[in-house]
């Protein structure tokens, strides 16, 4: 057992530790609730245990921060929503103290606007009430998700079960039981905190107790055997629940824990819950007594937990140009205005990525797009859309790490704004390793990412070793059948799946990778259904069977789907998944290499040298041209015996050859290479 402190020293009251934090980790936060239900007592206790105040404000005493306007000073009620700053933690909260009265609701509308989370505060002796009903109807207007906190726990009449039923049944809601609380009425103490499965006592030692200490140990070690009981079914209970809402926690649960749920890692679950939040699915509930200074804390790190950051919610890209530039000569005169047919440099985009093209509003991009479609019926042709930067497919990829895991955030910073101006970089992260992969055009766009990063971002990362970016597909026709069975709580899952997977001809479908159901399984199958079908087949596309290359080249024909009622859609896509898997295994797999069309031009002296070298590489020469002394040699070779070419062509030339290097096409590697690849990148060679 730990005693556990989750306070700052005094000192750091005032003091904005983060001048400017990171945007996920803000946390625009409202609190609504119904007259009386505790908004103002919550708001003082989470200020407190933050470090914002020194003492703990009591609206009954008429000195709390946030009711500032005299009349609530004197009425003890909140008029005028205001907003104050804090950091929990890692994270910064801007809080703003929504009004609970019914005159005051255009107040609350406002407010509710410019929130991205909103923290519901209910007295859970009277569960919902009519204004908070009026409020959670606005604020399900303006989507925004929310967590429910069933406050006032220690009065004798508080009845947590039936609050949950009300947000069920009045609010309409699907609430997610985070926590129990342990004890009731007086006797209230704490809770058990479901997704870390801890417990958390507040032992009172006297009535100033500010409650800033608290008591965690899992639950494993707590002595009350009914309430472990009671604890482990309602977690049981959650992990069921949200494996219902979302569909990847489902997926991982009945593929990698089937034998025992209540295994899956806290950080799955709590991410889970997140996205299930974060879409509205489900409002998490959490319970406390911020009078008694029970359960704020973890209320906080609910906030931050699972309430989202203001780049998670307004989708829409709005952008502000602080300047408006014309490069003359060697100068740039700021300009107030741009007519059509000039170019122009804008200073202060910040989403903005090359390619974009960028409307002065929603309405008069589709205006000018109605006018475009007349025109084109007319004959004419007209785009609103300019056509972006075309943008070749990566061909290298390596991993890129930061020199500690501090420096993570600053990497993550520079790698999104070097992909803003350069559209041919691609950042991704490892599903398997966690690792950041940069994927490039060429050792040479690599080469000068990583010494950009070290320059203008300050940050000396590590690069791993360049590799080619292979695919994936089959070489001949197979069926499979798979079976996955699961029972998950009451529920059993069954289902059956057979399919076919075949080559397509590379020439007319381009690479693409296709899939038609069969007419019976066509006409058996509803949308949803289908559509879980086509996450089962593209995940088997993304992550191919011989390396995890991308797959390309192959057709899939679902032949039939057979499944018991109650069966989740997640569990339907990962069994097409696994059947994928066994099809294009039976059906050979075939590693596709990028070849790249090269042009060397070269003195005629130094001709054959380059032409051995290029024998040496898997190169075929298709022609070789004359360009006045020199000569032009047009070869494609594949990529991965390009590595290093520039050195080896600068002494074969003796510094008189130049190269270019670009994506032909995607080609079948031969047996013998294909097996060495295999056995290297599994390193067993
Ligand atoms: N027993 C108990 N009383 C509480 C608790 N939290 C707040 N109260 C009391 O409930 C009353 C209302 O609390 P406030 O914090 O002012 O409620 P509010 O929701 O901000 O109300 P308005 O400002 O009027 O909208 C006060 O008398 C508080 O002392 C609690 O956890 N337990």
């Amino acid at each position: 057992m730990k005693r556990y402190y989750s306070f700052l020293p005094d000192n750091v009251k005032s003091l904005r530790m983060v001048a400017n934090p990171d945007i996920s980790k803000i946390r625009n936060i409202g609190i609504m609730a119904h007259i009386d239900a505790g908004k103002t007592t919550t708001t003082e206790r989470m200020l407190y245990y933050s470090g914002f105040t020194r003492s703990l404000g009591d609206v009954d005493d008429g000195d709390t921060v946030t009711d500032f306007m005299v009349q609530e000073r004197e009425r003890g009620i909140t008029i005028q929503s205001a907003t104050v700053t804090f950091d929990w933690k890692t994270h910064r909260i801007n809080l703003i103290d929504t009004p609970g009265h019914v005159d005051f609701t255009l107040e609350v509308e406002r407010a509710l606007r410019v929130l991205d989370g909103a923290v519901a505060v209910f007295d859970a002796s009277a569960g919902v009430e009519a204004q908070t009903l009026t409020v959670w109807r606005q604020a399900e207007k303006h989507h925004v998700p929310c967590i429910c906190f069933l406050n006032k726990m220690d009065k004798p009449s508080a009845n947590f079960s039936f609050s949950i039923e009300s947000i069920r049944q009045k609010l309409k809601a699907n609430p997610l039981l985070l926590q129990i609380p342990v004890g009731v009425g007086r006797n209230f103490t704490g809770v058990i905190d479901l997704v870390s499965n801890q417990q958390m006592i507040w032992k009172a030692a006297s009535r100033e107790d500010d409650g800033r200490g608290f008591e965690t140990k899992p639950l494993s070690q707590v002595e009350n055997p009914g309430l472990v009981q009671e604890a482990e079914e309602a977690r049981a209970a959650l992990i069921e629940q949200v494996a219902d809402l979302d569909d990847e926690f489902a997926e991982l649960l009945l593929t990698d824990f089937s034998d025992d749920f209540d295994a899956i890692p806290s950080v799955k679950l709590q991410e889970a819950v997140r996205r299930v939040t974060l879409a509205q699915k489900a409002v998490p509930v959490l319970c406390g007594s911020s009078l008694k200074n029970k359960g704020v804390q973890p209320l906080l790190d609910a906030i931050t937990a699972y309430l989202p950051a203001p780049d998670e919610r307004h989708n829409d890209l709005v952008e502000r140009l602080s300047r408006l530039l014309v490069p003359f000569a060697d100068q740039h005169v700021e300009i107030s205005s741009l007519t059509a047919g000039n170019i122009a440099l804008a200073v202060g985009l910040k989403q903005t990525v090359t390619g974009d093209t960028i409307v002065s509003s929603k309405a008069s991009a589709a205006a000018a797009a109605r006018r475009a479609n007349q025109d084109q019926e007319l004959g004419t042709k007209a785009s609103v859309i300019l056509s972006g930067v075309e943008v070749p497919e990566p061909v290298f990829f390596c991993s890129i790490e930061p020199p500690t895991m501090a420096k993570q955030a600053d990497l993550e910073h520079a790698l999104n704004c070097l992909q803003r101006e350069d559209p041919s970089l691609k950042v991704r992260v490892d599903p398997d390793s966690g690792q950041t992969i940069l994927c490039g055009m060429g050792e040479l766009h690599i080469e000068i990412l990583h010494d950009r990063i070290r320059r203008e971002y300050g940050i000396e990362t590590h690069l791993g070793p360049l590799q080619v970016a292979y695919r994936e597909t089959v070489l001949n026709q197979a069926s499979a059948t798979e079976t996955l069975e699961r029972t998950l709580g009451e529920r059993r899952h069954v289902v059956t799946v057979t399919l076919e997977v075949s080559p397509v001809d590379e020439v007319s479908s381009g690479g693409a990778c296709g899939l038609t159901f069969d007419e019976e399984a066509e006409r058996q199958m509803s949308a949803e259904m289908k559509g879980a079908v086509d996450n089962g087949v593209q995940s088997s596309y993304f992550q191919g069977p011989l390396l995890g290359y991308p797959v390309q080249g192959v057709s899939t024909a679902i032949q039939s789907v057979s499944l018991e009622p109650g069966t989740s859609l997640a569990m339907v896509s990962a069994c097409v998944s696994r059947c994928m898997l066994k099809a294009m295994r039976q059906a050979g797999g075939q590693i596709l290499e990028p070849v790249m069309s090269l042009e060397v031009t070269v003195w005629e002296a130094h001709l054959s040298s380059v032409l051995g070298d290029l024998a040496q590489r898997r190169g075929a020469v298709r022609d070789i041209q004359s360009r006045h002394d020199n000569k032009l040699v047009l070869a494609t070779v594949p990529l991965a015996e390009m590595m290093g070419y520039s050195t080896v062509l600068r002494t074969l030339s003796s510094g008189n050859a130049t190269f270019s290097l670009q994506l032909d096409s995607y080609e079948a590697m031969n047996p013998q290479h294909q097996r060495s690849l295999v056995q290297r990148l599994a390193g067993l060679a």
